[in-house]
């Protein structure tokens, strides 16, 4: 469903992703892992269309990523962001419905039907006391909980999480991984989750994909990989300029 094949992007003259290919089995887990500034959150925004790639080919569910518009790359796809922000106050609950946005005619209004998934989505995060608070007034943490659960509601078979426990505690960090885990499981999506946590990986299937390495490649999810990924990224990382 998601596949690369010979992607080569960066910024300028500067080439951050070299001849990359793979193929995502549909669902899967891939724990999206290198050192900081290795171009995984461009890779992101390749996938989101916020950034043109220089060659090679992307398709998703067998559309060229190339020849879609944002617009209609939305549909495919939810995407959460590392940084992600607010600018007026606003209940959670109301924010946490605008992840039906795109299934909405314009100027319709949110249902209690709407609501009900919202609350039920609040409980399974853990985060229903939250639900009238002021967003913009709660902790980074308490946002990032809220913010999955606005891409859950969302419903996309292709989830993009950029950290999405960047700013949790070991209690959420553990729990979230837990839940992106059950997506695949048991709603059959497709989660790519850029983490520097790759000690929470331990007891998942799915995929590690390293960037920092010369020929990124999906590995197997397993004990082995992932200490040998977390051996590789305690190593001073080679700089592409
Ligand atoms: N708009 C831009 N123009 C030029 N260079 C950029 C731009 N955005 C990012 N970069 C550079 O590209 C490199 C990769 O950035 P990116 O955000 O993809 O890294 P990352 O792997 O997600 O890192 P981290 O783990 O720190 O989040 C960085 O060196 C960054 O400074």
């Amino acid at each position: 469903m998601l596949e690369v094949k010979g992607l080569v992007a960066g910024y300028e003259h500067r080439v951050l992703i070299r001849n990359l290919f793979f193929s995502v089995p549909e669902p899967a887990l891939v724990a999206i892992v290198g050192h900081n500034g290795g171009g995984k959150s461009t890779f992101f925004k390749i996938l989101t269309g916020q950034l043109p790639y220089q060659q090679g080919e992307v398709r998703i569910q067998g559309r060229n990523l190339q020849g879609l518009s944002r617009r209609s790359a939305t549909g495919l796809l939810s995407y959460l962001p590392q940084k992600n922000t607010v600018s007026f106050p606003i209940p959670v609950r109301d924010l946490v419905v605008m992840g039906l946005l795109r299934k909405k005619h314009f100027l319709e209004n949110y249902s209690a039907t709407d609501y009900r998934q919202v609350d039920a989505l609040l409980e399974t995060l853990e985060i229903t006391h939250l639900a009238h608070r002021d967003f913009t007034q709660l902790s980074g943490g308490e946002q990032q909980l809220v913010w999955l659960a606005q891409l859950m509601l969302q419903d996309t078979r292709l989830c993009l999480l950029d950290e999405p426990t960047q700013q949790l505690d070991i209690y959420h960090r553990k729990k979230v991984f837990e839940l992106i885990a059950g997506w695949v499981s048991q709603q059959q999506k497709t989660v790519l989750c850029i983490t520097h946590d790759l000690q929470n990986l331990y007891g998942y299937s799915g995929y590690i994909l390293n960037l920092s390495k010369p020929q990124p490649h999906l590995e197997i999810l397993s004990p082995e990989t992932i200490e040998q990924n977390i051996a590789f990224l305690e190593q001073k990382p080679v700089l592409s300029y």
